[in-house]
């Protein structure tokens, strides 16, 4: 119908459904809030908007009232006496003012305005203060000045070195915040949704757990989200939000009414129908789904939850076992049995390396098969804050080997990283290589990866090893230097609340401990791909988190990691 029409053209005007990528990114790697860092100095930078915009409202009131009573008066002289004028004649300027002039009230009236008024506000506008505040308000809120230097970053620090030596003199200049970064922005609440089971209503009022910083989302934000979701066929969450929305909208508390009711209605009925056909169609396919109707689906979902959680038969099934035991994981969840929990330990090692005498590597084993370890106390302050002020700055969003489309990369991750080259931070490669007992310099690894969550990133799980799947020009000089055997990633900076890094078959999480380092293997020791080391980064629910990614190849370690003639090792 036309109305159905009409909200359909609405909705994909405002928020982007049906069509993956209706906002013409200037670039896939487009962001200005992704990073801590980022947020910190447009919240700083708010404070500057506050002030000038404070001052403007002030002078906004005086010039308000000057300009109601001048045309307040203008109206009741002037307009009103020479309104009635039927000589044709008369009804120009020239007629008008010369009635005005032969009239001593109209003449007097126009005398104060001209005296009185009108010099007020040429006073005003002409002061220091409105002139400073337009220049102030021009500086401070005019996007077209950041996006001139915008050039500039594109220019100076791509995120990547092409080589050894390159360093970043210039560091990048950060575009205003763009439509792409509130869509990053939807995604963390959706991804906080889906991953950890949370609802909407709980998300809507912030979910940290001892303080409340009184914020919430109004009707008109959750709708946006609601419409992410759907625009990505995540139904039931979109259902979820919608719904919420038009809670919102039927109490009496909601200020923000701009989304029209009809709309949130059209577009949960859409959801639902597109949920219940998906259902219908894919079977189990999308696993997590149930047939929902309204006012219905929340708890449906939580009792579907608990059942992946706690069915060994879904969560052994091969077909979706990565997804369950990585939710299952990330909502605290651990599924090692007793008895290879009985089988764990810890220890001080002190063989690998004479270093290790004097400063024993305290070692926990995460999970035996596949192996999982995590080292605590391995990083100093003074080297996690050399690292953080070095990578900070320049962290970008982060990529996927094999693809630039904003879609797929946001499905899979939606962190910040940056690279750290062997001269930015030698102690630390050298260090690496004594805790991991392997061979990391001399291209043994790639170059290290400084990685960032904030709220709601994170990096779905995945396998580090590229295996043949990626194309050749994107395993560059891993084609020479073999895959990535094992991985060592350090914590730098830890997540009051989520950021874990779940190890999908081995129902086990590294936990989030600061200056803390964790060692798996991707591959076995006859240098084939292991299947169980399925990992990832659960996301930030408050605070943030940063990490070093070290992926440590293959080729040059044989001798450290000694081929063997049990295939299972
Ligand atoms: O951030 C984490 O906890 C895991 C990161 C990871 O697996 C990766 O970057 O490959
Ligand atoms: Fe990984």
């Amino acid at each position: 119908s036309e109305q159905e029409a009409a909200n359909e053209e609405y909705v994909e005007d405002q928020y982007l459904l049906f069509d993956a990528t209706p906002l013409e990114p200037p670039s896939f790697a487009y962001g200005s809030l992704h990073s801590l860092d980022r947020l910190m100095e447009w919240s700083m930078k708010e404070e500057s908007i506050v002030e000038v915009l404070g001052s403007r409202l002030e002078l906004l009131q005086t010039e308000y009232k000057l300009i109601t009573s001048y045309l307040k008066d203008y109206n009741e002289s002037t307009r009103m006496a020479t309104e009635g004028l039927h000589d044709p004649s008369k009804n120009t300027p020239e007629g008008r003012g010369r009635v005005v002039g032969s009239s001593a009230v109209l003449a007097h009236r126009m005398t104060n305005r001209y005296t009185s008024t009108i010099s007020k506000l040429q006073e005003l506008i002409s002061s220091d203060a409105y002139i400073d505040n337009q220049r102030n308000i021009n500086e401070t809120i005019h996007p077209e000045l950041i996006k001139m230097l915008k050039d500039r970053e594109e220019k100076s620090y791509n995120g990547t070195f092409t080589t050894e030596d390159e360093t970043p003199e210039a560091l990048p200049i950060w575009p205003w915040p763009h439509k792409l970064d509130l869509y990053r922005s939807d995604l963390s609440f959706i991804h906080l949704h889906e991953i950890y089971g949370f609802f909407p209503a709980q998300m809507r009022v912030g979910l940290e757990v001892d303080t409340k910083y009184g914020g919430f989302l109004n009707a008109k934000q959750c709708f946006a989200i609601g419409a992410h979701a759907l625009s990505r066929y995540y139904y039931y969450m979109a259902i979820e939000w919608l719904e919420l929305t038009k809670n919102l909208l039927l109490s009496a508390d909601e200020e923000d009414r701009s989304i029209p009711l009809d709309i949130v209605s059209s577009l949960l009925d859409i959801a639902i129908k597109e949920h219940n056909l998906g259902i219908k169609y894919n079977g189990t396919e999308e696993f997590y789904t149930r047939p929902t109707y309204e006012g219905q689906p929340t708890e449906e979902r939580l009792r579907y939850r608990k059942y992946i959680y706690h069915s060994p038969t879904i969560r052994e099934n091969p077909q979706f076992n990565a997804v369950s035991q990585y939710w299952a994981l990330c909502s605290g969840v651990t599924f090692q049995t007793p008895k290879t929990q009985k089988s764990l330990k810890c220890f001080y090692e002190m063989k690998r390396h004479p270093y290790l005498y004097i400063n024993p590597l305290k070692t926990e084993i995460l999970s035996e098969n596949p192996p999982v370890f995590q080292f605590y106390d391995v990083l100093a302050n003074d080297t996690i804050e050399d690292i953080k002020a070095k990578a900070v700055p320049r962290l970008q969003l982060s990529e996927v080997v094999g693809t630039d489309d904003v879609e797929q990369i946001t499905k899979h991750r939606t962190s910040a990283g940056t690279f750290m080259r062997y001269k930015e931070m030698p102690k630390v490669y050298e260090h690496s290589e004594i805790i991991s007992g392997l061979k990391l310099l001399e291209k043994a690894s790639e170059m290290a990866q400084v990685v960032e969550y904030t709220y709601g990133r994170y990096y779905i799980y995945h396998a580090d090893a590229l295996e043949d799947e990626e194309p050749e020009e994107e395993r560059g000089y891993m084609t020479e230097s073999g895959d990535r055997v094992a991985t060592l990633l350090y914590y730098l900076e830890t997540a009051e609340y989520g950021g874990d890094t779940p190890f999908c078959a081995a129902g086990v999480n590294a936990r989030r401990v600061r200056a803390s380092a964790v060692l798996w293997y991707n591959m076995y020791r006859n240098g084939t791909v292991r299947e169980d080391v399925y990992h990832g980064a659960c996301p930030v629910i408050h605070g943030h988190k940063i990490i070093i990614n070290h992926w440590i190849h293959y080729n040059q370690n044989w001798n450290y990691f000694p081929c063997s003639l049990n295939p299972l090792e």
